[in-house]
């Protein structure tokens, strides 16, 4: 992503006398960052996801920066008359990819959510949890610099639900920035690097992103590196990282919410040279310490 997604003094509110939805938002989302939305039923999320977006102008106030964005919205339209394929390698083709490169990337998401099967059937013929894989698959496949996600995990399965998990650290890792709202709690606990909550038509940032009562709550994995003393972590590495400390110098102990392992592990594996992977484990028994974030 090129620049900062900015809202500055932002509102929103739907016909003439409408009550503000939203008012006074300041906003900024910064390349490989993942930013929570949290509030209560009706409090304006999806419409700030969608002003995130650009899929709705605001009222007042101004957006600046354009990110090639995808969008999850909360209710997909399913009912289009295309079969899952066509659809995807349309979608691609919208977001600028060859025929050829949007096909082979729409087979290795669906591959990824366990859809492969539904390759072939039309889209209106799909169940809610399929529909909501390729609701994701489209969102996914042009490797978006923003991605925002309204309620994206809603009806997948729990194998699907790690793996967007997982995209969504790959997304931040590549240094694009991922947005998105979730009712529950436990979703990416303790990874984003800012939760916002909007109340009363305002954004107030939780202050306790590191240390919440969520962080812990998901599984994490604890990956113990070494390096030669006084190398540093990679920034992409680090930014995985529910926590990290140096044991003994040239010795990290990573906590990392077990969804971004992978990542974590890709990073430290492809540095030149590749840090020493010393154990890899679930770390039930450690939360991870708010105060080591480096
Ligand atoms: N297109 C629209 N036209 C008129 N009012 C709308 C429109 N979209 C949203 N609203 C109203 O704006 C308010 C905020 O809705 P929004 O969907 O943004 O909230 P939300 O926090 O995402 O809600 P939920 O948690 O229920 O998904 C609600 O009062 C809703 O009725």
């Amino acid at each position: 992503m090129q620049r900062d997604l900015r809202l500055t003094a932002v509102g929103r509110r739907y016909g003439i006398r409408g009550p503000w939805v939203l008012r006074g938002v300041d906003l900024a989302v910064a390349p490989g960052t993942l930013t929570r939305i949290e509030g209560a039923n009706g409090t304006g999320k999806s419409t700030l996801l969608r002003l995130l977006a650009r899929l709705d102008s605001p009222t007042e106030g101004r957006i600046t920066g354009r990110p090639h964005t995808a969008f999850v919205p909360e209710r997909f339209p399913s009912a289009l008359p295309f079969t899952v394929l066509g659809y995807l390698t349309h979608l691609g083709t919208v977001h600028g990819l060859s025929r050829g490169t949007a096909q082979r990337a729409a087979g290795s998401w669906l591959e990824r959510f366990g859809a492969a099967a539904y390759a072939d059937t039309p889209m209106a013929r799909l169940s809610k949890g399929s529909s909501q894989k390729v609701a994701v698959a489209q969102a996914l496949l042009a490797e978006p610099e923003l991605l925002v996600l309204d309620e994206a995990w809603t009806g997948l399965d729990a194998a699907a639900r790690a793996e967007l998990e997982r995209a969504v650290a790959e997304r931040t890792a590549a240094g694009g920035a991922v947005v998105f709202v979730d009712h529950d709690p436990r979703r990416l606990a303790g990874v984003p690097d800012a939760t916002y909550t909007v109340v009363e038509g305002g954004l107030k940032r939780r202050t306790d992103s590191v240390s919440s009562p969520d962080v812990g709550t998901g599984p994490v994995t604890l990956v113990v590196v070494q390096g030669p003393p006084g190398r540093q972590l990679p920034p992409d590495a680090l930014r995985t990282v529910a926590a990290a400390a140096e044991t003994v110098p040239g010795t990290h102990r990573l906590t990392v919410p077990a969804s971004h392992s992978d990542v974590l592990l890709r990073v430290l594996l492809t540095a030149r040279p590749p840090w020493h992977v010393v154990s890899v484990g679930a770390d039930g028994t450690t939360p991870p310490d708010p105060g080591s974030r480096p």
